[in-house]
C-alpha cells in the first residue's frame, strides 16, 4: 500500500540544524525509506537568501523521497497542511549563557507561532520543539494552542538521552547499540538528570545492569552526570557553535520513534506534558522515560526512584517551574 504523503515543517530551516536536519528528512531517517516527504522550511527575512539556497541544494540533491519543498518566510504558508513540525528557530545561546538566557528572545516566537499551527497545520499534527529553553518553549506554544491535544507537544531531550547511552559505551568500551534504558529526567538544561539505574547493556552473558558492570557508583553519581548536563556547553566552547549533527539526528530519533514505535523492550526520554507520574508536578513540560507505539507516546510507570535521584528530579522541576513564571513575565 501507497502511504500518505506527509508534509514536514522544519522552522528556523536556513540555520545549522536545520541545514544538517533537511537532507536527514529527505533521505527518510526521520520517518523511514518508504515514506515520501514534502518540506516546508521556514525562517525570517533576513534569512530569506540563504534559505532559498537550502531549497536550491535540496533540489540539486535530487532526493527520491523528496517531492517537494514550500520555502518561505510567512509562517501562515509554512505551517498549512503539515503533519508534523519541527521547531528549531530561534536564537541559539553562545559560550557563557544558560539556556534560559535565551528565554525572552525565544519564546515570543514559539507565542507567536503556535497560532498559525493550531490554526494551518493538518490536524493531529505532532509538534517537536527543538529551541531552547526547548522545555519553556514547548510550553508556551501548548499554552497558545489551545486546540492542540497536549500530548501532541513535546520538546527535544533525545540528544540528552544519546548522550547518556555514548558515555556509558565509551567507559564500559562497547557499541553504544549495546546500552540501553537510560532516563533524561527534567529540563533539557544544567539541572537535567541523567539516571542510569535502570540501564542495562547487552553482553554475551545477557542483559546486565549498567551499575553492575560500571562498579564505580561516585563515578556514576558525579562525573558521568555533569558531563551529560555540561555536554551542550562543551560543544560550543570547542566548535564556537552549539550542537547541530547530533541535534539534528536526535530529532530524527524522537519523530521516527514518536510515529513508527520505539523498539520493544527499549525506553526512550522525551519532554512530554506531565500528568503528574513520579510526583512531577501536571502543568509542566518535563523530560520522561516513554515507549511510542501506534503513533502515541506513554510513560513508562513504576519504576522504583532512590532518594538520590528524587531530589535530582525535584530539582529540574523547581526549575522548569522558575522558568515557568519567568516566561509568563516575559510575555506581559
Ligand atoms: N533541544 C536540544 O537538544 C537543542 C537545542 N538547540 C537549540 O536549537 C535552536 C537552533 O539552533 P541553531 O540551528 O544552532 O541556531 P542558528 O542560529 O544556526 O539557526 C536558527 C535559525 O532560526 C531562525 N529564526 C530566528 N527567529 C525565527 C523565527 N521567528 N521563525 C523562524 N525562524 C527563525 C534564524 O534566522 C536562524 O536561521 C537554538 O535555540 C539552540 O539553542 C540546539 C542544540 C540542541
Ligand atoms: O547547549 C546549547 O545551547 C545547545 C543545546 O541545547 C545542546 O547542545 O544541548
Amino acid at each position: 500500500m501507497v502511504k500518505e504523503m506527509v508534509r514536514v515543517l522544519v522552522t528556523g530551516a536556513a540555520g545549522q540544524i536545520g541545514y544538517a536536519l533537511v537532507p536527514m528528512i529527505a533521505r527518510g531517517v526521520m520517518l523511514g525509506p518508504d515514506q515520501a516527504v514534502i518540506l516546508h522550511m521556514l525562517d525570517i527575512p533576513p534569512a530569506a537568501e540563504a534559505l532559498n539556497g537550502v531549497k536550491m541544494e535540496l533540489v540539486d540533491a535530487a532526493f527520491p523521497l523528496l517531492k517537494g519543498v514550500v520555502a518561505t518566510t510567512d509562517v501562515v504558508e509554512a505551517c498549512t497542511g503539515v503533519n508534523i513540525a519541527v521547531m528549531v528557530g530561534g536564537f541559539p545561546r553562545k559560550e557563557g549563557m544558560e539556556r534560559k538566557d535565551v528565554m525572552s528572545k525565544n519564546v515570543s516566537i514559539y507565542k507567536a507561532q503556535a497560532s498559525a499551527l493550531e490554526k494551518h497545520a493538518a490536524p493531529n499534527c505532532k509538534v517537536l520543539v527543538v529551541a531552547n529553553p526547548a522545555n519553556t518553549n514547548a510550553l508556551i506554544l501548548k499554552e497558545f494552542a489551545p486546540s492542540i491535544p497536549a500530548k501532541n507537544i513535546t520538546c527535544l531531550t533525545r540528544l540528552d538521552h544519546n548522550r547518556a547511552l555514548g558515555q556509558i559505551a565509551e567507559r564500559l568500551n562497547v557499541h553504544v547499540s549495546y546500552v540501553k534504558n537510560v532516563i533524561i529526567w527534567g529540563n533539557h538544561s544544567s539541572t537535567q538528570y541523567p539516571d542510569v539505574n535502570h540501564a542495562t547493556v547487552m553482553t554475551k552473558d545477557g542483559e546486565k545492569q549498567v551499575r553492575e558492570l560500571v562498579a564505580d557508583d561516585q563515578w556514576l553519581n558525579g562525573e558521568f552526570i555533569t558531563t551529560v548536563q555540561q555536554r551542550g556547553a562543551a560543544i560550543i566552547k570547542a566548535r564556537k557553535l552549539s550542537s547541530a549533527l547530533s541535534a539534528a539526528s536526535s530529532a530524527c530519533d524522537h519523530i521516527r520513534d514518536w510515529v513508527l514505535g520505539s523498539s520493544k523492550g527499549t525506553w526512550v526520554s522525551m519532554g512530554v506534558y506531565s500528568d503528574g507520574s513520579y510526583g512531577v508536578p501536571a502543568g509542566l513540560i518535563y523530560s520522561f522515560p516513554v515507549t511510542c507505539e501506534k503513533g502515541e507516546w506513554s510513560i513508562v510507570q513504576g519504576l522504583k526512584i532512590d532518594e538520590f535521584s528524587r531530589a535530582k528530579m525535584d530539582a529540574t522541576a523547581n526549575e522548569l517551574a522558575e522558568e515557568k513564571s519567568l516566561a509568563h513575565s516575559c510575555l506581559e
